[in-house]
């Protein structure tokens, strides 16, 4: 039997609002037993650096260059997450000792799959001097490098998660709404399928900023009180993404919000949380059948009008949408838990990734080990 390691995830996704840590014992297979959780917000300066480093990555040709602010930022950002971990363990009453390892994503600053390209900021090496515990990073490109799209990666950890669900619930389809959506539909007969889904919360979250000022919709509210422009909508819904023969990953640029002029406040945010909807049901219609069960996870459940779309549109299937934590999880915790999954595959050489998840020619496990520098008696 596979030893059982405690790993720390951490996760600092595509919003860019800050750093997830959660804590995993797990075997790297179906053993898995979820631990605490924390989130630790980025403060607005750091965050605004961050979305520049989305400007300033554009020249970037081979993934290991740094040009502009992006190798101090990578180092300062390196940093935070370490003292996430710090601040962690001193929560939990844990020392580094207690921890076996550390999954670490990093912060995708440019993701372009149609050229083998994909950029998390984050040093591992840094990572694992300043905690004292072995990290494993950089998990996308191996699946790159065998002609996958590099994402999305948190299938294999839904699989892990889904003999929770009731057999009349399957086929089943966790869903992340995060930045980006992502889904993963899972069958009976061990089919795994994942990919990006559609935008998420960015488009939302740009334009309230925009026009009001605020990082995000809390709750759907100000989608709430406003009604859907058919033609905005259907002209982020007609875009080829959703109809293209095969499914690409996306970068959190590929989408851009809609012009100032097109809608005012309320009417935007409605019609960008019903494109969030329609975008899953519509990349839902490239899988095998139609399931039975969506499980939603990442900050967007948590939006209701997105939610009350999506309970409608599922509805007209025949479909039950389920919050994260009615199916049993934490849906805020979900892909740093996941981080944590893959950094004990990753140390076992297990696969990461699958043909059914990133297109990848054949399942590849990846990841860089990054080992804690030992003291050396003189
Ligand atoms: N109370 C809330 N009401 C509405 N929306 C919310 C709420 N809390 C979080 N969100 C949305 O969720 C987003 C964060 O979601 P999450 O942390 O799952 O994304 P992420 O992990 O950064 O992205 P990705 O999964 O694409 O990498 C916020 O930017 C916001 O738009
Ligand atoms: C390149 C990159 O960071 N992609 C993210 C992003 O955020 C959601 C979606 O797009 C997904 O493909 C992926 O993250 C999740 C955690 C994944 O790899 O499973």
């Amino acid at each position: 039997m596979a030893e059982i390691k405690t790993a720390i995830g951490l996760m600092s996704g595509t919003s860019m609002d800050g750093i997830d840590v959660a804590l995993l014992r797990t075997d790297g297979e179906a053993l898995v037993e979820r631990g605490a959780f924390l989130s630790v917000p980025y403060e607005p300066p750091f965050r605004d650096r961050l979305k520049q480093a989305l400007d300033e990555v554009k020249s970037v040709k081979q993934r290991e260059e740094r040009p502009g602010d992006l190798a101090r930022l990578e180092k300062d950002l390196t940093l935070r997450h370490a003292e996430a971990v710090r601040l962690f363990l001193e929560r939990q009453g844990l020392a580094e000792r207690d921890i076996d390892l550390i999954g670490f994503h990093g912060q995708t600053v440019l993701h372009r799959p149609y050229e083998g390209l994909t950029v998390q900021l984050g040093d591992g090496a840094l990572l694992a001097a300043e905690t004292g515990i072995d990290v494993v990073y950089d998990m996308r490109a191996n699946d790159m490098v065998h002609g996958g799209q590099g994402a999305p990666l948190v299938p294999v950890y839904h699989q892990a998660l889904a003999h929770k669900i009731p057999a009349e619930d399957w086929p089943v389809c966790f869903v992340n709404i995060g930045g980006i959506s992502n889904l993963t539909f899972l069958d009976r007969d061990d089919t795994i399928i994942g990919f990006d889904s559609g935008p998420g919360n960015t488009l939302i979250d740009q334009w309230v900023e925009t026009h009001a000022g605020i990082p995000y919709d809390d709750g759907g509210r100000i989608a709430s009180e406003g009604a859907v422009i058919k033609t905005l909508a259907d002209r982020y819904l007609d875009n080829p993404f959703f109809t293209a023969k095969t499914r690409r990953s996306l970068d959190r640029n590929d989408f851009r919000p809609p012009d100032g002029h097109e809608a005012e406040l309320s009417d935007g945010a409605r019609t960008l949380a019903h494109v969030s909807a329609a975008a899953i049901l519509k990349s839902a219609g490239h899988l095998p059948a139609f399931p039975r069960c969506f499980v939603i996870c990442g900050g967007g459940r948590l939006n209701r009008t997105i939610m009350g779309d999506l309970v409608r549109l599922a509805g007209e299937r025949a479909a039950a949408v389920l919050t994260a934590e009615q199916a049993g999880f934490d849906g805020d915790a979900m892909e740093a838990e996941a981080w944590a999954y893959l950094a004990v595959r990753s140390a076992r050489g297990l696969p990461l990734t699958y043909p059914g998840t990133t297109g990848v020619s054949r399942p590849v496990s990846g990841g860089v080990f990054a080992a804690t520098p030992r003291m050396h008696p003189v």
